[in-house]
């Protein structure tokens, strides 16, 4: 046990993210699949001297279910990434169809792992996967997982160097919560590890919560039409995929943000909708993970005027983006 599989697995984000999987004890097999390179990708990984066993395959004969069969962690890195000028949400167009069909596999073939989202608008494509598998009668909240983890890593490097020493970057953590979308992410920075300095503004402060925000475009800028963040994101689904192999370890105490629904711990859920003070299915918050996924969804806790500013901000974008993701499962002809 564990067996990881990574969808996506031969491009910017999933070759270095099954690098990372291969390199982790914890899993003991690896498949990957991708509609090319992915036997290639698997051959250079199987002369890696750790224990994963690894396997490469191809949409024919039936390669998705043959990667999938007996997988526990399905990490989805699949589909377009942006150009300079696209938000997250115009990858909607190609990457919903990716992601249900991908979604509908696991359904079938697969329907206890846990399901780690990637490919964006991760706002939309976590209730995609949700309304595939309730489809197929197999939907279990506590597995399902938006990865939300780059945004927490981004917190944390920022804030070790606004502090002056990016030695302490590991050690800082910041709760990222809301979505994974411009402003639906949002860096709860009063709760920084670290505090801020005491000479820190509220102007240094908005500055340093936008570049949490955009730290996406960022890259997208500079990567200048070769796509968006591939290596830190590879760190950061290693970092969540490693918490989660843990947790199906019996590790205890194992606590992360991810973009979750609500109703993985109703009565967490339901104490965070009122702190939100809206009804939404799905929000990232920091969650305890468990040997069966979600174990509590945890609460925001006491935020600043300006963060309670910021999380009602992101409320109507999310909404819209869950809305949409949940339609194009329900009523695709709309
Ligand atoms: N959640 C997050 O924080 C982040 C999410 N992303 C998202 O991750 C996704 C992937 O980004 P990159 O790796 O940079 O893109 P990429 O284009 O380098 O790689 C995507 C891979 O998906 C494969 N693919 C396409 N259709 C497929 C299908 N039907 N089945 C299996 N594989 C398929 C492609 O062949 C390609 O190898 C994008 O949607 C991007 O926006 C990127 C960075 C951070
Ligand atoms: O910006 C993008 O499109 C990719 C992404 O989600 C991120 O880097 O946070």
């Amino acid at each position: 046990m564990p067996k990881a599989v990574v969808l996506g697995a031969a491009g910017g984000i999933g070759q270095p993210l099954a690098l990372l999987l291969k390199a982790n004890p914890l899993v003991t097999e690896l498949s990957l699949y991708d509609i090319v390179n992915t036997p290639g990708v698997a051959a250079d990984l199987s002369h890696i001297s750790t224990p994963a066993k690894v396997q490469g395959f191809l949409p024919p004969d039936d390669g998705l279910k043959k990667t999938l069969i007996g997988a526990d962690i399905v990490v989805i890195p699949a589909g377009v990434p942006r150009k300079p000028g696209m938000t997250r949400d115009d990858l909607f167009k190609i990457n919903a169809g990716i992601v249900r069909d991908l979604a509908t596999g696991i359904a079938t073939t697969a329907p206890k792992a846990f399901v780690l989202v990637i490919s964006n608008p991760v706002n939309s494509t976590v209730p995609i996967v949700a309304e595939v598998f309730k489809k197929h009668g197999v939907f279990d909240p506590k597995r399902l997982f938006g990865v939300t983890t780059l945004d927490v890593v981004r917190a944390s490097t920022f804030v070790a160097e606004v502090l002056g020493d990016l030695s302490k970057a590991p050690s800082v953590t910041v709760p990222v919560v809301g979505g994974h979308s411009g402003v639906t992410i949002v860096p709860i920075l009063s709760q920084s590890s670290h505090p801020l300095p005491s000479s820190f503004s509220s102007a240094d402060l908005e500055t340093l919560t936008k570049r949490v925000q955009f730290g996406g475009d960022e890259v997208v800028k500079a990567k200048d039409g070769a796509g968006s963040a591939t290596l830190s994101m590879a760190y950061a689904g290693a970092e969540f995929a490693t918490k989660v192999l843990k947790a199906i370890n019996g590790e205890k105490g194992i606590i992360a943000p991810s973009y979750v629904h609500l109703a993985a711990d109703s009565s967490g859920g339901d104490a965070l909708k009122k702190e939100i003070g809206k009804d939404l299915d799905y929000f990232s918050t920091n969650i305890e993970i468990g040997p069966e996924g979600v174990a509590r969804i945890l609460p925001l806790g006491k935020l600043t005027d300006f963060e309670q500013g910021l999380v009602q901000a992101a409320v109507p974008e999310l909404t819209t983006n869950i809305e949409k993701g949940v339609a194009f499962i329900t009523s695709p002809k709309l």
